[in-house]
């Protein structure tokens, strides 16, 4: 696989203080245009908080994250998701009473509305554009594997199957770089491997990555690269071979999920 080293997001020394309670100190590191990357670490180690810093929920007290050389904290919050950078959320994020294909529906009109002109007097243009759009929400619905369950409440479909929503509704912003907050949990085996599968698609695709999850060994199997945190710091980055074996992230793990971290067996496929 042939991948970029140019940066898409670019963490720039990055500190978050909560009153008196330094979350993040000095995270500094690179995202890579192409890359899966894997934000780790022991629970408290402030991945959340990075995650949400890099996603321009927050704003850091220190440094600055650049997307495409944008300093997020200068983007309004509906501009950034035109920049093409789209998260998940770790609850589902689904409308419960609308079909799968409604969801993803809301999710494009959201962003390239029609004008309340289009929507009154529908013209033979505005019609086509409308067919395009359902031929669009329809093709991510297949991507994510949920065309047979298109027609039916979101709110009736298994919690990792409303998950699968969550992700059409942000591939949905055709994002340049998707965050993703603990994609697979709660989901089951068969659908954690469905999922790494799945993401390895978009990211064919020319999607960027970014992962925050507990996941161990779904982590080591689709990363090309994990930041390591603990106590707000970064402690290692490198691939997955080189992590799984760095004195540090194992200590950091110890006592909390070490055996989870050695854990050899490639649980997917
Ligand atoms: N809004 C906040 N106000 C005060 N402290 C906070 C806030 N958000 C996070 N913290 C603290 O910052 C530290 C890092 O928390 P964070 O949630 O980022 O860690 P985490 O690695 O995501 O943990 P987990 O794996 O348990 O979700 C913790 O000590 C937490 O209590």
């Amino acid at each position: 696989m042939s991948m970029s080293k140019t940066p898409i997001l670019c963490v720039e020394h990055v500190g978050m203080r909560f009153g008196g309670l330094t979350a993040i100190a000095d995270l500094h590191f690179d995202v890579r245009e192409g890359e899966i990357l894997s934000l780790i670490g022991p629970n408290g180690a402030g991945k959340t908080t990075a995650f949400n810093i890099m996603t321009g929920f927050l704003k850091p007290t220190q440094g600055r994250v650049l997307f495409r050389g944008r300093d997020l904290s200068k983007v309004k919050t509906n501009d950034i998701a035109r920049l093409g950078l789209a998260r998940t959320f770790q609850r589902t994020s689904v409308f419960a009473d609308d079909t799968v294909l409604d969801n993803v529906l809301i999710g494009l009109n959201r962003h390239g509305a029609p004008s309340l002109f289009d929507r009154l007097l529908p013209t033979p243009g505005a019609r086509r554009a409308e067919a395009a759009t359902r031929a669009r929400a329809e093709a991510i619905i297949e991507l994510v594997g949920l065309a047979h369950r298109a027609g039916e409440k979101a709110g009736a479909l298994s919690y990792g199957e409303q998950r699968l929503v969550g992700f059409a509704l942000a591939l949905a912003i055709a994002p340049r770089m998707l965050l993703l907050d603990e994609p697979v949990s709660g989901m089951n085996a068969s659908e954690t491997q469905g999922f790494v599968r799945l993401i390895r698609k978009v990211r064919e695709e020319g999607v960027t990555i970014l992962l925050v999850e507990h996941d161990m060994p779904m982590v080591m199997e689709v990363s090309d690269r994990i930041v390591c945190l603990n106590y707000g710091r970064l402690i290692a980055e490198g691939p997955p071979a080189a992590i799984r074996s760095d004195p540090k992230v194992i200590e950091a793990y110890l006592g909390k999920s070490a055996a989870k971290l050695e854990q050899k067996e490639p649980a997917h496929a």
